[in-house]
């Protein structure tokens, strides 16, 4: 048995299919989340299976994703269609049911939304209109599980009954429907929904008529014929006639709303949505989503992690981490003056009087290995600074070893070779490691993005950034897929869909992946720390730079031939704003971190065992073994291909290959600095060994270059197929892919160049070409698009 969830775009279908299936599927606070067709069974009862599809306001759909659902009702017939209402747009949402009714299928009437209607006052009769309307009714919350499993008995219980249509046009139109029945050729159930289509001039349906192109002249007439009677559009009339109905139901006082006063939404919205202070109010709530998540509570979080779980250890709730902290720094302390001591003694040789009375000047040096402090000891001194050992975290609390020691101890007690044993930890241990760090700072965002998108501010941004987009060729639909693509570039190139028209949606699958993903936050992040400081500003800026590449690029395009055009009129509801469930937000939270952790676990492994291997081993003197990493096939693989990318700043082998690995993932990037840059069990003085490597080949420049060009060029593979999947064609896919690359290395390029001209003074002819770059695309974009209108009106 199919049961079939049909609705407006964020009605709650997904959130019930969710709950009555145990399912995970994606729901988010605005209308166009689900683009495909998915379905689950029902947890009570396997042989039923339920069917989440995408949002649709009316049986005449516009974008692909809502043709999926009309085929699908239409097509598939399920045995029985359960209608979501949003019951806080009663009536928005029966002008769907009143077409739903025409198709034949048993349904049900879920009014959802239950408990934001006792919230916003408004109650509805269900069972006086129940009774007009001749469908079965119940209120429900698909949140909270309000009465889901009742609706679900009813349902079942729908199976095989006949239902009525709630609608009966005046007697013209009906005398209408009833002519045009007569030329389809298709089941007695379907042959009024087939004439309504054709009535309201609805052209995709006509595939699947076989009408001969007399048939059509003939229905035309007839059509044309209504229309001068009543001197209006056919489609309007059908639309207008069916808003009527609903109207009379609606204000036959089964409905009580709150008398017109402002909702909750509404007063919000003055102020978020003002004209002048959405902007900033959108910047600020930005900033500080990502200096939380990625300076402040992540960077704790990331750093336990890094120098603790991955490093040599921790204390159980960081008690006893002060005092042995006093007491590794007496330690060191005193090893720095017996080691002067020493040094002195084997140059100089001392008599016993002569030792009472020496005297010499220590320095103490600081983290950094500057010297903090000159004192001045005895010998005496040295005596008993001798005899201070070094403390053992263990003595000052529960110390908790770190995984690569453990690791480390544990495989060679049970005598594995060295090999695998470098493997493991200087693999494995050190390139997942380097990712899974970043999973708290990532965790953290997660938690603050799911609850932006649950409450409902999401789609009000999509609403604030129309106003930008348009005057760079974008529409703001196309701001979602890039805030779902902030997670993942997969699903926001998916959620291109709900654009209906071809060109917008095409620059918005070739922009989408220009916004950092999950995966690139651990790059920003290491480059970051490695580089600048950990300051918050990389990452900060990495979202700005995507989104200027973004509009850059909506202006770069829309002055090519394909791209030409008016940007489509955005329309979309805003939804209303509702205080999240915690639990919610933080399970949606933990499970993209978990996606994550698969990810680590499995692509990550395996690309960075490669990794490993590929440095590991080489050929020296003419025979192939292990060899110094700097020989290994991988670093001569880098060096050959290192070239291309020595324009922007970093041509050495290391970053090459990271940036081909991270083709399979961007999280590679990491993972693989962690292997060639050495691992983690190894804490340099200043910080972590990977990050005092990549600040020592990586000049400040090019590190923001080699960010720049692997945040632009193009995405992981599984992006690319989800381009391939929704441009369908081979060509589009070539082209986003092209483009993309091309224009991360001229970004990366003329950052560097530009670059070092403006902090060194340095000129030459790259520099110049680096200029030229720019001016071009300046006046590309200001004269690019003007040149051809005016040829065009020369030809008029
Ligand atoms: N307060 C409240 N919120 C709900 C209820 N049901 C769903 N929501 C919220 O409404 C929003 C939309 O839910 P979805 O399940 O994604 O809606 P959908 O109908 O699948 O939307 P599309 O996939 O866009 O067609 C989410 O933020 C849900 O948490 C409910 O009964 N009460
Ligand atoms: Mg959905």
């Amino acid at each position: 048995m199919k049961i079939a969830l049909v609705g407006n775009p964020n009605s709650g279908k997904t959130t019930l299919f969710n709950s009555i299936t145990g399912s995970n599927q994606y729901v988010g606070n605005w209308p166009g989340v689900t683009v495909e067709k998915k379905s689950g069974k029902l947890k009570t009862d396997h042989s039923v299976e339920i069917i989440d599809l995408p949002g649709i306001y009316s049986l005449s759909p516009y974008s692909s994703e809502e043709i999926i659902t009309r085929d699908y009702i239409v097509e598939e017939k399920p045995d029985v269609v359960i209608n979501i209402i949003d019951g806080t747009n009663f009536e928005r949402n029966l002008y769907l049911t009143s077409q739903l009714s025409e198709l034949g299928v048993p349904m049900v009437l879920a009014i959802n939304f239950h408990d934001a209607m006792i919230k916003d006052r408004i109650s509805i009769d269900e069972e006086k209109l129940s009774k007009i309307l001749s469908y079965p009714m119940i209120k429900i919350s698909a949140l909270n599980g309000e009465n889901i499993d009742k609706l679900m008995d009813i349902a079942i219980s729908l199976k095989g009954t006949e239902n009525k249509r709630i609608h009966t046009f005046n007697d013209d139109i009906e005398n209408l429907i009833e002519e045009i029945s007569k030329f389809i050729d298709k089941e007695e159930k379907l042959k009024r929904y087939y004439s309504i289509k054709l009535i309201e001039h609805d052209d995709k349906i006509r595939p699947k008529l076989n009408l001969s192109s007399e048939d059509y002249k003939n229905i035309e007439d007839l059509i044309s014929k209504i229309e001068k009677k009543y001197d209006d559009d056919s489609a309007a009339l059908i639309a207008d006639s069916r808003y009527n109905q609903i109207e009379q139901l609606v204000k036959g006082s089964l409905v009580y709303s709150n008398n017109g006063k402002s909702t909750f939404s509404e007063k919000i919205d003055k102020f978020i949505m003002n004209r002048f202070l959405a902007l900033p109010i959108f910047f600020i709530i930005m900033f500080l989503v990502y200096y939380v998540s990625i300076s402040t509570v992540g960077t704790r979080a990331t750093d336990f992690v890094n120098d603790g779980l991955f490093a040599d250890g921790f204390f159980l709730f960081g008690r006893g981490r002060e005092a042995y902290d006093d007491a590794s720094e007496e330690f060191t302390r005193a090893d720095e003056v017996v080691g002067t001591f020493e040094e002195y003694f084997e140059k100089n040789s001392l008599s016993e009087a002569n030792k009472n009375n020496l005297k010499l000047d220590v320095n103490h040096r600081d983290d950094k290995g500057e010297i903090e402090e000159v004192k001045s000891y005895s010998y005496e001194d040295y005596e008993k600074m001798k005899e201070v050992s070094e403390p053992d975290p263990k003595d000052y609390g529960t110390f908790i070893e770190g995984i690569p020691i453990v690791l480390s101890r544990f495989l060679e007690k049970i005598n594995v070779s060295e090999v695998l044993r470098d493997l493991v930890i200087n693999g494995i241990v050190a390139g997942v490691g380097a990712v899974l760090g970043f999973l708290p700072q990532m965790f953290v965002l997660f938690l603050f993005l799911a609850f932006l998108e649950a409450c409902g501010y999401m789609a009000r941004i999509s609403f604030i950034m129309d106003k930008i987009f348009r005057k760079f060729g974008l529409s703001g639909k196309s701001f979602i897929p890039m805030l779902i693509g902030t997670g993942c570039s997969v699903p926001g190139i998916l959620a291109s869909r709900t654009i209906e028209n071809e060109k917008d949606k095409r620059m918005t699958i070739i922009t989408t992946s220009f916004i950092p993903c999950g995966a690139k936050l651990p790059v920003i992040a290491l480059i970051s720390g490695a580089v600048f400081g950990e300051s918050s500003w990389v990452a900060i800026s990495s979202y700005i730079l995507g989104v200027l590449a973004v509009v850059v690029s909506g202006l770069i395009l829309k002055n090519t031939r394909r791209f030409k055009g008016k940007v489509a009129p955005y329309i979309m509801e805003l939804p209303n704003y509702h205080l999240p469930k915690l639990t919610r937000v933080i399970k949606s939270a933990i499970d993209r971190s978990k996606a994550f952790v698969v990810k680590a676990a499995t692509i990550i492994m395996l690309a960075t065992i490669l990794v490993w291997a590929g440095t590991s081993f080489g050929f020296e003197n003419g025979s192939f073994g292990e060899v110094a990493m700097e020989n290994s096939i991988l670093a001569q693989f880098g060096k050959v291909i290192a070239f291309i990318f020595k324009p922007l700043g970093w041509g050495h082998w290391q970053g090459a290959v990271a940036t081909i690995t991270g083709l399979i993932a961007k999280e590679n990037i990491v993972s693989t600095f962690g292997v060639v840059f050495g691992g983690f069990d190894e804490v340099a003085e200043n910080g972590w060994q990977v990050w005092e490597n990549v600040r020592n080949i990586f000049t400040p420049l090019a590190a923001y270059s080699f960010l720049i060009f692997n945040l632009l060029c193009i995405p992981c593979f599984a992006a690319v197929g989800a381009i391939r999947r929704e441009m369908n064609d081979l060509r589009w896919t070539l082209f986003a892919v092209l483009y993309e690359t091309t224009f991360a290395y001229l970004v990366a390029f003329s950052f560097y160049r530009l670059g070092l001209f403006f902090t060194m003074g340095r000129f030459d002819a790259l520099t110049v070409i680096a200029i030229a770059v720019v001016l071009i695309t300046a006046l590309f974009i200001a004269f690019g698009g003007r040149e051809r209108k005016v040829l065009k009106k020369v030809e008029a």
